[in-house]
């Protein structure tokens, strides 16, 4: 199924010159719990295929981070929702160089904040804050040619997808990886951080996280990145023939 362009900005830079080697209007929707791959995985499409990339977590944590700065209460989603009009929330959508901006400051590290992971479930819950980054979502996605990361993004988001992948890894693999990145003694990311972030995310009303009709569902665990992101390549040519 292909995506009919819209009309919408085509934000960010393309990280290779001339055209991609599939159809340039393709959308490629990456959905799945946290520390499935999603990224990881998205980023490798984007740069095998000179797409853009869209990493629409970011978005979320920033608008938790705006709150957060702003003494908002988050566990108040009337008090979140008084307010989400206000963040300037902008993605870069090179995937050699993902970007996110709030209110014109690089806000990068700071989203990927203890504090801010936190938050960031409860603040994702309110349906105030998920229609205003539905709407810059699809600003981002415009006419196409991007590979978009998130919870929701097969099912709800861009429904009309070309491509949509469904990511899980078991929990175990899930954790070790998180602490793979995050180095030698850290704590991050436990087994039962995730389980309890799946349980948020899934269980949530508006948007849960749920696999997407007609999405394919790759189980990453046996799997390196390479090997994914080849499977999610082929996935995206066979779409184009
Ligand atoms: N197939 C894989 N094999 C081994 N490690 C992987 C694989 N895919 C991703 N990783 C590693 O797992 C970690 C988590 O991956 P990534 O950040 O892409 O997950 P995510 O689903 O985007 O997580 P989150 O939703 O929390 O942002 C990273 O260190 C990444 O390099
Ligand atoms: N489309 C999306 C993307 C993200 N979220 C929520 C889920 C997480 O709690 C949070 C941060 O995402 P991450 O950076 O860990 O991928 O944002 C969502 O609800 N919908």
């Amino acid at each position: 199924m292909r995506w009919s362009p819209g009309a919408g900005p085509s934000t960010g830079s393309r990280s290779q010159i001339g055209f991609p080697p599939v159809d340039a209007h393709v959308v490629v929707a990456v959905d799945g719990p946290s520390g499935s791959g999603k990224s990881s995985t998205a980023r490798g499409v984007a740069r095998t295929l000179g797409l853009r990339y869209l990493d629409t977590g970011a978005q979320f944590r920033a608008m938790t981070l705006w709150m957060l700065d702003h003494d908002v209460d988050v566990a108040d989603p009337a008090a979140v929702a008084a307010c989400v009009a206000e963040p300037r929330i902008e993605s870069g959508t090179d995937p050699d160089d993902p970007t996110i901006d709030l209110d014109d400051a690089d806000v990068g590290q700071a989203v990927r904040s203890d504090d801010v992971t936190a938050a960031v479930s409860a603040v994702a819950s309110v349906p105030e804050v998920r229609q205003r980054l539905l709407d810059l979502q699809r600003e981002y996605i415009g006419a196409g040619g991007i590979v978009v990361e998130g919870r929701d993004i097969g099912s709800v988001v861009a429904p009309e997808a070309g491509v949509k992948v469904y990511l899980t890894a078991d929990p175990a693999a899930r954790a070790a990886r998180r602490r793979a990145e995050a180095g030698e003694g850290s704590t991050t990311a436990s087994e039962q951080d995730l389980l309890r972030r799946d349980h948020i995310d899934s269980s949530r009303v508006t948007a849960p996280l749920t696999r997407p009709d007609g999405s394919v569902h790759i189980d990453t665990t046996g799997f390196t990145l390479a090997e994914v992101v080849a499977q999610v390549v082929t996935l995206v040519k066979d779409d184009d023939d």
